[in-house]
């Protein structure tokens, strides 16, 4: 594992899109996709992830949020030698589920995990690639605290600065490898 310098940082930085007004008015996208399709860029992104959240010690389960969680998520849990909960939007687990309804900064929208996924009293790390309001990332902490995990903590590939996400995430220890302004 790498702890990367801020050179390392500016490059991830740089293959980060900002489209404006997308989806809505207002609104800059921040599209990871080009970061994702380059080898070394995701690899280094994922090892420095893996460092950043090192801090917690041991933890049991990488919990990701679809869509963009699972990618990072499920890429993180791997490297960590850990297993994977999808946090899944409405309607797509088989029952039973538990869920828990949030609004994003363009929207509003339905976590759900297969009820008994998540071990009670297990140690869990929430990951996604983007904390901005933080609504995302509550609702996935109170969907896996509902089922008995104890959340260590959440980790982003990049915080939208400005949008109040630590706010809504007061009291939980949440790690952010990039930040841009909203
Ligand atoms: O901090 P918040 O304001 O909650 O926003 C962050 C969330 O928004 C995006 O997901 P989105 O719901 O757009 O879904 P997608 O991953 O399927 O594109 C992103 O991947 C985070 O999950
Ligand atoms: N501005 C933004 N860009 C990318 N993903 C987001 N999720 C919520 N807000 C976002």
């Amino acid at each position: 594992m790498t702890t990367p310098d801020a050179r390392e940082l500016d490059g991830l930085g740089a293959l980060v899109r900002a489209v404006p007004d997308y989806p809505t008015p207002g609104v800059t996208f921040r599209d990871i996709t080009p970061l994702l399709a380059d080898a070394v860029a995701f690899n280094g992104a994922v090892d420095s992830l893996a460092d950043l959240v090192a801090h917690h010690g041991p933890v049991d389960t990488v919990a990701g949020m679809e869509a963009r969680g699972f990618v990072l998520g499920a890429a993180l849990a791997v490297r960590l030698g850990v297993g994977f909960v999808p946090l899944r939007k409405a309607g797509k687990l088989p029952p039973p589920v538990e869920s828990v309804t949030y609004d994003l900064e363009y929207g509003s929208a339905t976590l759900e995990v297969r009820t008994g996924t998540v071990s009670p009293g297990s140690r869990v790390l929430i990951v996604d690639d983007v904390l901005a309001t933080g609504g995302t990332a509550a609702a996935a902490v109170s969907l896996v605290g509902a089922c008995g995990g104890d959340v260590v903590g959440a980790a982003f590939l990049l915080e939208l600065d400005g949008l109040g996400g630590r706010d809504a995430l007061s009291g939980l220890v949440v790690d952010s490898l990039l930040t841009v302004g909203s």
